[in-house]
């Protein structure tokens, strides 16, 4: 099929290069020009396992970059990955959702085949049809069911393993206007939907919208659900991970998204979290429950830098920070807990050094007043207590003779020779 694919940031990058893998005929439609000449030099745009891969073997042939719009009148389907940030007031912003809208219905204006629009990005129920629908009719000179057709399909891949996770998700969800939109679709994900581990939803618009908001939502209460049950725990010196793991047993439950610590961060937890409270709220609903989700997890960076001020005098001392991207195996350090834990560090007198194997470049204009370190042993090296903000694999090797004192609090259950530490503690167990 002819496909393309408007923004190719980590959710169009990776559709593009995964689409054309499967054999579709794809243009990556961006206003970056370095992201297309990237693409089109046949490399990824951004890091993640698997892509370069397959963007060398398809770019020029299958798989191509462009800044023009024009440029969808040679695919059958369009799909919109576009962000969807939050507003300052926490709702989502749809801004760029309407500009990208308005530039694809105007490219479709000449268009005389039937063209159907997939909404992947991230957008509260009722913005595919009232806005995206709304802005490609008039632009378009089109209506949607004659000649112009909608669909929703979320997409739950997560950074760092994006490109397994669309080929393998454990479910595809349609949203779609019509039985013809919602075939082609079948049809486009034909490979993925064959695979037995692979549900199909097919659902209304409205619905698959929502799907997403609330996958995100449970996911992200989960964890504050198990950190808040993490800090009971320690309260009565249990160890939450000893705990949880048996509650995970139970198969209502899953053992998976069970890690307790320093709580969530990134791009996408915080954001959509956010919109669907200021949704809820327009909508006359007070999220009661998702507005403690968010105070928990607020709350464990202060948490963890309460714990090392009952063992260090934070003030003037020299405190290393472990781990500064939202999560590891990315450079991405969008709503990262290590920077609340930087700034509650700094509000205490400390001073920071900090080490991360990737994100430091992305950080330091933000702190660059904090020391950084070239490895894990030199941020370590006298210093008088140490955090770990991010659960890097490559922190599960550290030795700590260097520090000046042997003290170090866990936000992410690494692993730790305690025998080595004067001082261990967990930030929940
Ligand atoms: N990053 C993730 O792991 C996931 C993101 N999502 C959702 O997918 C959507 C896209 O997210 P990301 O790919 O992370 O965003 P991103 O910020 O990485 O990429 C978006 C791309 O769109 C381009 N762009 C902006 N305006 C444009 C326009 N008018 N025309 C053409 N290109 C334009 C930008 O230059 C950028 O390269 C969001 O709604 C997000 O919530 C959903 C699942 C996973
Ligand atoms: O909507 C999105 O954009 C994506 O958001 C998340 O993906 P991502 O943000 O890449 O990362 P996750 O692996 O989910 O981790 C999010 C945060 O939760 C934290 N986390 C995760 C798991 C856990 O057990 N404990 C925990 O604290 C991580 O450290 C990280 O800060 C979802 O997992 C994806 O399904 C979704 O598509």
């Amino acid at each position: 099929m002819h496909v393309s694919i408007v923004g190719s940031g980590y959710v169009g990058t990776t559709v593009a290069a995964c689409l054309a893998d499967l054999g579709h005929e794809v243009v990556n439609i961006e206003i970056d020009q370095e992201i297309v000449d990237t693409i089109n030099a046949g490399e990824a745009p951004i890091h993640e396992s698997g892509l370069a891969e397959r963007i060398a073997e398809h770019a020029g042939t299958n798989l191509r970059a462009t800044t023009d719009y024009a440029a969808v009148r040679d695919t059958d389907i369009t799909f919109l990955c576009l962000p969807t940030p939050q507003a300052d007031d926490g709702s989502l912003d749809l801004a760029i959702m309407r500009a990208g809208s308005e530039s694809l219905g105007r490219a479709l204006e000449p268009k005389d085949d039937d063209h159907l629009v997939v909404v992947k990005s991230t957008v509260l129920p009722g913005t595919t049809e009232d806005v995206v629908g709304t802005i490609l009719e008039s632009e378009s000179g089109t209506r949607v069911g004659d000649g112009l057709e909608l669909a929703m399909n979320p997409e739950f891949l997560r950074m760092g393993t994006a490109v397994t996770d669309f080929l393998e998700p454990d479910k595809v969800v349609v949203g779609a206007t019509s039985d013809d939109a919602a075939a082609t679709l079948r049809e486009l994900y034909a490979p993925i939907l064959s695979r037995e581990e692979t549900a199909l939803v097919e659902t209304d618009i409205r619905e698959a919208e929502l799907i997403k908001y609330a996958n995100n939502a449970f996911l992200a209460s989960k964890i504050s659900l198990v950190n808040e049950l993490g800090n009971i725990a320690k309260e009565y010196g249990a160890d939450a991970y000893e705990v949880l793991e048996a509650v995970g047993l139970d198969d209502r439950l899953s053992e998976r998204f069970m890690r307790s610590g320093l709580g969530w961060g990134g791009s996408c937890f915080p954001k959509d979290v956010d919109a669907l409270r200021a949704g809820a709220r327009e909508q006359g609903y007070d999220p009661a429950l998702l507005d403690a989700v968010v105070a928990v997890n607020d709350g464990q960076p202060r948490r963890l830098v309460d714990s090392l001020a009952a063992h260090v005098d934070l003030e003037d001392a020299r405190i290393t920070v472990l781990g500064l991207s939202f999560k590891p195996g990315t450079d991405d350090i969008r709503k990262s807990r290590a920077l609340d834990v930087i700034e509650y560090l700094q509000d205490r007198g400390a001073a920071v050094v900090a080490y991360d194997p990737v994100a430091m470049e992305n950080v330091r204009p933000m702190y660059p007043d904090i020391e950084y370190a070239e490895s894990a042993a030199n941020a370590l090296a006298d210093a008088d207590g140490a955090v770990v903000a991010t659960d890097w694999p490559e922190f599960d090797d550290l030795t700590f003779d260097g520090m000046a004192q042997r003290v170090v609090v866990d936000g992410r259950r690494i692993d730790v020779d305690e025998a080595e530490l004067d001082v261990y503690e967990g930030l929940t167990w």
